[in-house]
């Protein structure tokens, strides 16, 4: 397991009278790809923004790369990175221009290890929009700003990357590229990736570990197989019969379709057998947080938060 590269104890923040995080503990090791997930307003960006150095806590112990990120130097701040879930200036330059112009900050921050900036030519490359590198920022899409905001979290090559909903508004095809830039920079740099998404199926693709956030808590910190097999596994199974669409759930999926092929055999098409999902453990884990039956939430998922050593 590699170092400790962001611990968080007790951390909390109230924004007047309200309280949003309540006592979150937190920890990611280098190399790590973990999704922060979370109803809206649960308080990802939030505790993300806390993490990056953009929002001063109200209270709680936060180390990010060996710094306290209220008060983190302008080493530290270069080898983090940070999409931010809306970023919207300099409409009038280029991609390429400012892509060029944020990577000059880095130039004094290389390493031996690790050239700073990002070559701007591979970069453009590399999040599919050498195309349009040369067009004003305000005639991009939204999906095509989202990739420039992408290229901007990581053209000074960081060993932390913090991602706020990076994909929304991707299409299919950039969602993959995305998710292929993801493991990249996680297998092949060490980057330490921390992102949230309201997409499960992006969470479940990239995550080594998912974390749920609720009710101001981590209620749930867990590989995606670990909190899938949690919830009561009931399988659902798909077949067509004589022209006829079915769908069961089901407790038990292997005896399930043993008895339908030995029921009705060669009439069976199409079949699909899919087992409980993340998407499953995490929809019941938050309605029990928002019915208010935490302790039951807290049973399902009792075996929360990895310790890790200080
Ligand atoms: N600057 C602020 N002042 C007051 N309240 C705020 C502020 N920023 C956020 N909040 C409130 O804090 C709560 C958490 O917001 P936050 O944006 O962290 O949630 P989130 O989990 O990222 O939500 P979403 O999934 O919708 O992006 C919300 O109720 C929000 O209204």
């Amino acid at each position: 397991m590699g170092e400790v590269v962001i611990r968080a104890r007790d951390l909390r923040m109230r924004y007047g009278t309200k309280d949003v995080l309540t006592g979150v503990d937190l920890d990611l090791r280098a190399g790590e790809v973990v999704c922060l997930l979370g109803p809206n307003g649960a308080g990802k960006t939030t505790t993300i923004e806390i993490l990056e150095g953009f929002r001063i806590r109200s209270a709680g112990e936060v180390e990010v790369l060996g710094q306290d990120p209220a008060t983190a130097s302008e080493d530290w701040r270069a080898r983090t990175g940070v999409v931010l879930q809306s970023w919207r200036d300099h409409p009038r330059w280029t991609p390429r221009r400012l892509l060029t112009q944020l990577g000059e900050y880095y130039r004094p921050y290389a390493t031996p290890d690790r050239q700073r900036p990002h070559d701007i030519d591979d970069l453009l490359e590399t999040v599919g929009l050498s195309q349009l590198a040369d067009q004003k920022i305000n005639t991009l899409s939204g999906g095509q700003r989202r990739r420039l905001d992408v290229a901007i979290g990581i053209v000074g090559r960081p060993e932390l990357l913090f991602l706020d909903e990076p994909t929304a508004g991707f299409d299919p095809q950039a969602r993959r590229e995305f998710h292929e830039l993801i493991r990249r920079l996680s297998q092949v740099d060490r980057t330490t990736i921390l992102l949230t998404t309201h997409d499960l199926d992006e969470a479940e693709r990239l995550a080594t570990r998912v974390l749920v956030l609720a009710g101001g808590r981590i209620v749930a910190d867990d590989t995606v197989s670990g909190l899938a097999d949690r919830v009561e596994g009931e399988t659902e199974v798909r077949w067509r019969q004589g022209g006829t669409a079915h769908t069961e759930r089901v407790p038990d999926g292997t005896a399930f379709v043993r008895e339908l092929f030995a029921r009705s055999g060669e009439e069976v098409h199409d079949l699909e057998v899919r087992r409980s999902s993340l998407e499953d453990a995490y929809l019941a884990l938050v309605q029990q947080h928002e019915a208010g039956h935490e302790d039951a939430a807290a049973r399902l998922f009792s075996a929360t938060t990895a310790e890790v050593e200080p």
